[in-house]
């Protein structure tokens, strides 16, 4: 079941096995494209990423999450305000930044902080379902830009992108009939994120089309794809990104996982030629990723981009 308004698309059932060439694959990365623009997020059924890899993610998840707060708290750091971020940032929410999961030694390193006595099992599922959400954001970064008759850009891009794994608990309100906000509205500030949850729903995407909170729920095998301030901005503007956030209802604890796909360090975001021209003015300055997330930070609001690098 798709959502109102939300697109669904379907990677699945060897929709992929297709060559890059082909016409089935121009019409499914156009279909992307489409609902990156006009809705900035869609859904996806994808099943290369395994079910009972994702089962057991949301398994570890839960361990993560019940180990002890003076564990947890080993990983905070002072200087980066989001790598653990603990109750005291809002009673409901929880969470993790690991940067770079999908290499085993960042895997392997965050697992050794919670269990210094090692969980290879958790490492494995960690470092295999950031790999897999990964390849997934490339796969819709070259379909993007192939659509846009950018492809050429594709590696170029490839090479200047990190990523971040962000892991997180959203804890149930105080009392069963009342919701609480988990994760204030906001976009993404990164290229392209790649979003996975436990049976319980609680994103909520404000709908470009008729400016009204949508409730998402995540399709089982699905995923959610949201576009970010980052990829906007390099699109020219082309591409919208959608605002989120997360309530939190009823009396069970969300598990999520969120792949965010973000330039490498030092890499200068410029919109390319080819996406200039008299109907699409120059519409943003070349900026870092870490000028723009400090400046975000300082000021944060709902016009960031437009005011840091707009033009
Ligand atoms: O946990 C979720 O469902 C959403 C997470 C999110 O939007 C974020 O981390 O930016
Ligand atoms: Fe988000």
């Amino acid at each position: 079941m798709a959502e109102v308004g939300i697109p669904y698309l379907n990677f699945s059932d060897g929709a992929l096995d297709l060559e890059n060439e082909s016409e089935a694959w121009r019409v499914l990365s156009d279909k992307v494209r489409e609902a990156c623009e006009s809705h900035g997020c869609f859904l996806v059924k994808y099943s290369d990423i395994p079910m009972k890899l994702l089962e057991n993610m949301f398994m570890g998840l839960e361990s993560l999450f019940d180990l002890p707060q003076e564990i947890k708290d080993k990983y905070a750091d002072p200087n980066q305000y989001d790598k653990y971020l603990s109750s005291s940032f809002n009673p409901l929410h929880e969470s993790f930044r690991i940067d770079c999961a999908p290499r085993l030694e960042e895997a392997r390193a965050f697992t050794n902080i919670m269990w210094p006595h090692e969980n290879p099992s958790f490492c494995e599922v960690l470092n295999s379902t950031s790999s897999k959400m990964l390849n997934l954001s490339l796969i819709i970064m070259k379909m993007i830009l192939e659509s846009f008759c950018i492809g050429r850009y594709y590696q170029f891009m490839v090479e200047n992108s990190s990523n971040s794994f962000r892991i997180l608990k959203h804890k149930v309100p105080p009392s069963n009939d009342s919701a609480g906000m988990s994760l204030l509205p906001h976009t993404d500030k990164n290229f392209s994120t790649i979003l996975s949850e436990n049976e319980v729903q609680g994103v909520e995407v404000l709908s470009k089309e008729v400016n009204k909170w949508i409730q998402v729920k995540i399709p089982t095998g699905s995923f959610m794809v949201f576009v970010g301030d980052t990829f906007k901005a390099w699109s020219n503007g082309r591409l919208h990104a959608a605002k989120h956030k997360v309530i939190m209802k009823g009396d069970k604890f969300r598990y999520s996982c969120a792949l965010f796909l973000l330039p490498k360090e030092g890499a200068t975001i410029e919109v390319p030629q080819e996406l200039i021209d008299k109907d699409h003015p120059l519409r943003y300055r070349p900026f870092t990723y870490s000028d723009f997330v400090s400046f975000y930070t300082a000021n944060y609001g709902d016009q960031t981009l437009e005011i840091f690098a707009g033009l």
